[in-house]
């Protein structure tokens, strides 16, 4: 699952260098194999020649009879031989050899990373052959993907039966293929692919069109024609029912999937969070108007150096109260942070509501790990820095989570906070529910990763150094709904965030009140 952070794609790139050296050895050798059966048969070609010119008087001489039995026994023995010199049997062992200690990547690494350029495409409405040159909202990071490789994006979707996607990077494999001089797929396999999504996306007539051009390139392929019977028959039984008028039978066995799975699950929630990710809405004005900027001086009783350095608030949201913290984490705490996680990366999981288990998910793709306050002076002192910020004591709290996004890397849409019909939730820990989160945002990203409140239309975007700071829970202990947030996939950059989950226990005379209002809750 290396797709699932960027840090551990990184690694991909030594694998591949050795990878690359490996097979230069390897061609030197096959070059040097060659070249000697290149001299050998010059050889044997030379001494013919001069045999053909007579070959009576050629093998009447002593010498030259020797000479060719010789080069018919031993001397051809050795060609054989090296012939038969299997150079890659070693350089496969060591390659084997190598993925014992550097990292590949796996078929399933290999999907993920498809499902989340689909990903990207869906939420940043990239259209596909701007993706295919390489371009990210217009701006142009990467190579290019020729046929081949848009015809495995294609083929990745397939397996995941999703017919929507099969279908755009079908027709980009087909387009790029035109204008490939040296072809890197073949068009029948692109076809065949292209005409099965499009009668599963439910169009029989372009897919028997489609699999008629198949045939006119291969007019014995098997599938083809077992395909051209049955959708022939699926568009003849459909104009009989209709002629009957039969409507019940109209569709024939044209299940029409939707554009992809995804889609099944609430599309008006989705289509405003994809929005909220690609900015397109903002916090409303009534709400921004609002919005103030302080200095807030913490407990200086405590701590007298926020007499000095008071921290810089910016406030996003009134109710619930959405709170910026500016520069509150320092490139070198951030570097010591990243260095003591990365190392303990695992997959990022999440609680299934029904049984209590954690498993991984692909509504939730990036790394994660737990750095306790001992491990590190600099994880003390940002703990220490939350307590400062907010208020509220940090004995119940849990470690600081750090987190890593990949290629795609997401979190849909959440809450922090366990909900009473979850399983255990929290349970073990005896400190209560999440009643505040702090977000650090530990990277800038180059494009998209911004965290999003659908209930309240805001966005935020990260900048390095600063942190998010929100409670989850009313007064009342009930969750705050309305604090149900997402990180948006990120499309370009690496974004790195570590949270601070604040607990319940603790907290009894420690909330606020003049920080937080809180509204009795209504829909809870
Ligand atoms: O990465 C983000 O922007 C949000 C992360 C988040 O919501 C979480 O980890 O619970
Ligand atoms: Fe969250």
């Amino acid at each position: 699952e290396l797709y699932t952070a960027l840090v551990d794609l990184e690694e991909l790139l030594s694998t591949e260098s050795v990878l690359i050296n490996t097979l230069e050895v390897y061609i030197n050798e096959q070059e040097q194999r060659l070249n000697l059966l290149r001299r050998y048969a010059d050889a044997y070609q030379n001494q013919h020649d001069i045999a053909s010119q007579d070959m009576q008087m050629y093998v009447s001489n002593p010498i030259n009879a020797y000479l060719l039995v010789k080069r018919l026994t031993t001397d051809w023995k050795q060609v054989e031989a090296l012939m038969n010199t299997n150079v890659g049997k070693e350089f496969i062992a060591n390659i084997t050899s190598y993925r014992q200690h550097l990292k590949f990547p796996s078929d399933e690494d290999l999907n993920g990373a498809a499902v989340a350029l689909t990903r990207l495409q869906d939420t940043y409405r990239l259209d596909t052959s701007s993706l295919a040159r390489g371009e990210l909202n217009g701006i142009k990071y990467s190579s290019e993907l020729n046929a081949a490789d848009c015809f495995e994006l294609g083929r990745q979707s397939y397996n995941n039966e999703d017919y929507y996607h099969t279908q755009l990077w079908m027709r980009e494999a087909d387009t790029r293929l035109g204008m490939e001089a040296n072809e890197t797929v073949e068009r029948s396999d692109i076809l065949e692919y292209l005409a099965f999504s499009t009668f599963k996306q439910g169009n029989v007539h372009l897919a028997l069109d489609l699999t008629n051009k198949l045939l006119d390139l291969v007019p014995s392929h098997a599938r083809a024609l077992g395909n051209k019977v049955y959708y022939e028959d699926a568009i003849q039984k459909t104009n009989l029912a209709k002629r009957k008028g039969d409507d019940e039978s109209e569709d024939i066995s044209m299940e029409i999937s939707p554009k992809n799975q995804r889609d099944l699950l609430d599309p008006v929630g989705r289509d405003l969070y994809e929005q909220l990710c690609r900015g397109e809405v903002m916090t409303p004005v009534e709400i921004l108007s609002q919005l103030k900027c302080f200095y807030h001086h913490g407990d200086t009783v405590r701590n007298k150096f926020t007499i000095l350095a008071p921290f810089k608030v910016e406030e996003a949201y009134t109710e619930p109260r959405l709170l910026i913290y500016h520069d509150v984490m320092s490139d070198e705490e951030i570097a010591t942070v990243k260095k003591i996680a990365q190392p303990r990366f695992k997959r990022a999981t999440v609680q299934n509501s029904k049984t209590g288990e954690l498993e991984t998910a692909q509504y939730r793709i990036s790394k994660s790990a737990w750095l306790k306050d001992e491990e590190h002076k600099h994880i003390a002192a940002v703990c220490q820095r939350v307590e400062d910020m907010t208020g509220l004591t940090m004995t119940t709290a849990e470690e600081l989570q750090v987190v890593n996004y990949g290629i795609g890397g997401h979190y849909e849409p959440h809450f922090d906070f366990a909900r009473r019909e979850e399983i255990n939730a929290f349970k073990s820990l005896g400190t209560g529910n999440r009643i505040a989160t702090v977000l650090f945002y530990m990277s800038d990203v180059a494009q998209g990763g911004a965290t999003v409140f659908p209930s309240i239309k805001t966005a935020l975007w990260p900048k390095k150094g600063t942190a998010a700071f929100w409670y989850n829970l009313h007064a009342s202990g009930d969750g705050d709904r309305s604090t149900r947030h997402a990180a948006c996939p990120v499309l370009a950059g690496s974004k790195w965030v570590s949270n601070k989950w604040i607990h319940e226990r603790g907290q009894e005379f420690r909330r606020p009140c003049g920080l937080e209002p809180t509204p009795i809750e209504l829909t809870a």
